[in-house]
């Protein structure tokens, strides 16, 4: 594996058929170092990428076809995706781990989020059989935790509405201006490619058109997650689905002593060298950063009731899953950070 002069990093894609598998694709055909050599899908083995995605036609990819998922493929794999339901990742995780000691994961599903794997088993009711393999794992949320990716075998993409709350707050948690007596509240909006590619009446066009609605109100997966890793003690957070293909909108409050200006300066000091955090002077749009692998951040105060109030965009498959998950690979093979990620929004 070579990301720094120029040779090839050999990529394999593990459930290239779903949206953020997709979404992978189209972000490595800009990378200069990746070789996308082997992907994976059940429903569509046999066929060409071009059949299923014909929006790779004339790409480096034409020649590409969907394979059945066989360890025995990753002896010369540098770097395998797995895009991946939960619960279904960490069985391939385990075997391809111990078969390929070169091999570097960046594990798109939840099952290597937490910080323990009885966390995981509390919040997704699933038994974790891989347990072992925390220990050489890292949240891949590298604003928050670059140091820890080069150094393990697995990165742990995070979720994509986690993305969007945990940037949008990190630089007032870290600066202790959270009151964390009060609880901090999160009100995301999500695309509907957020929910996947599959077969299911509550996501059909007419159900989701010209419509807009709340789900999982009495609790959601990544609450925890968020609550994990910003070590918040209360937290509220609510999803919400709205009738677009891509992006997340996440309105934030906490409350604080900090003044209007205090906030809005150490958000920018916080993220000065970020290149995919944008702090912004105005509230951003999802479409600022549709295709992209920003995350666009507004912070503001209202002054009569002490709230803090963020604004926080990303793409859900773009900063939020396969835009990430590259940022990720450049971690783990050397490569600037925002190698083959310098994609900016279509805007309209
Ligand atoms: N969509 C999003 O915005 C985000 C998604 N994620 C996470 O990324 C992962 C992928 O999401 P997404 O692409 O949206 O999902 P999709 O449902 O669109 O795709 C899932 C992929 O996995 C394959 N697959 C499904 N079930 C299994 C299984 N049991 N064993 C092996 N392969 C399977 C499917 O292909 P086939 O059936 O052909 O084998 C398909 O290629 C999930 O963990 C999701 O939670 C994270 C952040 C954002
Ligand atoms: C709109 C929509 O349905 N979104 C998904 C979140 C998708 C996601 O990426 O979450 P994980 O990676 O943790 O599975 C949901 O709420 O279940």
């Amino acid at each position: 594996m070579q990301g720094t002069s120029g040779q090839s990093v050999k990529v394999a894609v593990v459930g290239a058929s779903g949206y953020t598998g997709a979404e992978l694709l189209r972000l490595l055909l800009h990378h200069p170092f990746a070789e996308v050599v082997y992907i994976t899908s059940r429903q569509f083995e046999g066929k060409k990428l071009t059949e299923v995605f014909p929006h790779f036609l004339k790409s480096k990819y034409e020649n590409l076809v969907f394979e059945e998922y066989n360890p025995d493929r990753f002896s010369d794999i540098d770097v395998a995706f797995l895009c991946l339901p939960h619960g279904a990742s960490f069985p391939i995780v385990k075997e391809l781990y111990y078969r390929n000691p070169n091999l570097k994961i960046v594990d798109f599903s939840a099952d290597f989020r937490f910080k323990s794997p009885e966390n995981y088993e509390r919040t997704y009711r699933v038994e974790h059989t891989a347990k072992d393999l925390f220990l050489d794992s890292a949240y891949g949320l590298p604003e928050i935790n670059r140091s820890e990716i080069p150094k393990k075998r697995i990165v742990a993409n995070p979720g994509c509405y986690p993305t969007s709350i945990i940037l949008g707050l990190y630089p007032a948690r870290i600066k202790g201006l959270i009151d964390t007596s009060f609880p901090v509240i999160a009100d995301s909006k999500s695309g509907v490619t957020g929910a996947g590619r599959k077969a299911n009446l509550n996501l059909l066009f007419c159900e989701v058109n010209e419509s807009f609605k709340a789900y999982s109100v009495e609790g959601h997966r990544h609450a925890p997650e968020v609550k994990e890793k910003l070590e918040l003690p209360l937290f509220r957070f609510t999803p919400h689905l709205v009738p677009m293909n891509r992006g997340i909108l996440s309105t934030i409050y906490f409350k604080t002593d900090a003044e209007r200006e205090e906030l809005q300066e150490i958000y920018k000091e916080v993220y000065k060298n970020e290149y995919f955090v944008r702090v912004r002077s105005t509230p951003p749009k999802t479409s600022d950063v549709s295709g992209t692998n920003f995350c666009d951040i507004y912070v503001t105060k209202d002054e009569s009731n002490e709230l803090a109030v963020v604004v926080s965009v990303i793409d859900n498959i773009g900063k939020g899953a396969s835009g990430q998950a590259v940022q990720n690979m450049n971690l783990l093979i050397g490569a600037p950070e925002n190698t083959g990620l310098t994609l900016f929004s279509n805007w309209i």
